[in-house]
């Protein structure tokens, strides 16, 4: 089999609103290249459907069963637009990687699971193209939370042994990968990131979301409401550890707003910098070399909400705070491509956890692999 090049990475993330497509090509040297990428909408009664699914309400078999397949069709339908519209030979494709779409996340549960659906056995049968899906289980497997998987791929693309740098991934959940000048990698999720600001949002102003935070501008943050948000157990609980919408929901929000009676626009303020603020306070407990330069790289739909934005580099003015677009790297896109990246890793049998971050026992190639024939 001819050694490909080119690798595609599907993504669709915990705010359940789009699928993120990236094709990306490695040279000998592992370098990484975007050579196209796209962000499709997810279907209006699909996400609906996932929504349902994931809060777990009265969901059957039979819709879990059916929607694992339509997300299949919906996700090789995505593939075969992408290689049509740049022409693309889909037998100089390597491999799909699938991350699919979580629907439950319990990593500490008595029998800890993870589970993403998106039947990988449509995606290689429609688009003729080796497919690689169920990431994150092996992981699981070798004892770690299964998440974040991204920070290995973060450390390809901007580890520095002159810097200090930390890249956020600011998702409907945020987290982080601290890559240390010295090699060594840690990461885990912080908490919140786009989700209860978009819920908010979506309660109070019909909207998907707050643009460019207009509604959270016109608030005033509360600190006392900041204080009991940020009391949750999460934030004291050590790594390895990650979250979803499993916690972090509206219910838990409406639970913490109780004894509070505020301007909704002054709890969208509040959530502003919740999501800021429970990044900050994990940085304070990190030791960096200060002799050198440290830089926050933010990436995820977060990174293109300028109040967060400000917020970091208020709270971090020794700091550089970038968005990955301006250090190359798309904010869109950087989730789809580490799953390409791990798709690459997983043909190549090369590992794709980092056991310091997730917990696992040893680091493992992740995915299973489906092939197109
Ligand atoms: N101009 C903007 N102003 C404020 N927020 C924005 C802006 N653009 C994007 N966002 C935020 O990014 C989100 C969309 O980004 P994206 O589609 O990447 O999803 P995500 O939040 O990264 O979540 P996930 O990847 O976990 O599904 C929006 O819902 C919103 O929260
Ligand atoms: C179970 C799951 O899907 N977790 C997601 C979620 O979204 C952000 C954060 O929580 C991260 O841990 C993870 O996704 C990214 C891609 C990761 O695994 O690195």
């Amino acid at each position: 089999m001819t050694q490909s090049s080119l690798y595609i990475g599907l993504m669709s993330g915990t705010s359940l609103d789009g699928i993120d497509i990236a094709l990306i090509e490695f040279d000998d040297h592992h370098l990484i290249k975007l050579i196209a990428a796209d962000c499709f909408p997810m279907p209006f009664e699909l996400r609906e459907q996932l929504l349902a699914i994931c809060t777990s309400k009265q969901t059957t078999l039979q819709q879990l069963g059916e929607t694992d397949a339509q997300l299949g069709h919906i996700y090789a339908n995505t593939v075969n637009t992408l290689l049509e519209k740049h022409q693309i030979d889909r037998q100089t494709i390597g491999a799909i990687g699938c991350h699919g779409q979580t629907i439950y996340h319990s990593p500490s549960g008595k029998y800890p699971f993870t589970m993403q659906i998106g039947d990988a056995n449509i995606i290689a049968a429609k688009t003729g193209i080796t497919t690689i899906a169920d990431f994150r289980r092996k992981d699981m497997a070798f004892g770690g939370q299964g998440a974040p998987l991204v920070p290995a791929f973060h450390q390809e693309l901007f580890a520095s042994p002159t810097k200090n740098i930390v890249v956020l991934n600011i998702g409907g959940i945020s987290n982080f990968t601290i890559l240390f000048p010295n090699q060594m990698v840690t990461g885990y999720d912080t908490g919140p990131g786009n989700l209860l600001l978009d819920s908010w949002t979506q309660q109070h102003l019909h909207k998907p979301y707050d643009q460019d935070a207009m509604w959270a501008k016109s608030g005033k943050v509360n600190q006392e409401l900041l204080k009991h948000l940020l009391d949750e157990k999460y934030f004291h609980q050590p790594a390895p550890k990650s979250t979803g919408r499993e916690l972090f929901n509206l219910s838990w929000l409406n639970r913490k707003l109780m004894p509070f009676k505020l301007s909704p626009q002054d709890i969208q303020a509040t959530l502003v910098d919740f999501t800021v603020i429970s990044v900050t306070h994990e940085l304070e407990k990190l030791s960096f070399d200060q002799s050198l330069p440290c830089e926050l790289l933010v990436c995820g739909g977060g990174a293109k909400n300028p109040l967060i934005m400000q917020r970091f580099k208020e709270q971090l003015p020794d700091w550089t705070v970038a968005s990955t677009t301006e250090r190359g790297v798309d904010v869109d896109y950087v989730e789809a491509m580490a799953f390409a990246w791990l798709a690459y890793q997983r043909l190549h049998n090369l590992p794709g956890n980092i056991p310091a971050v997730t917990g696992a026992s040893k680091s493992v190639s992740l995915g299973v692999i489906y092939p197109a024939g």
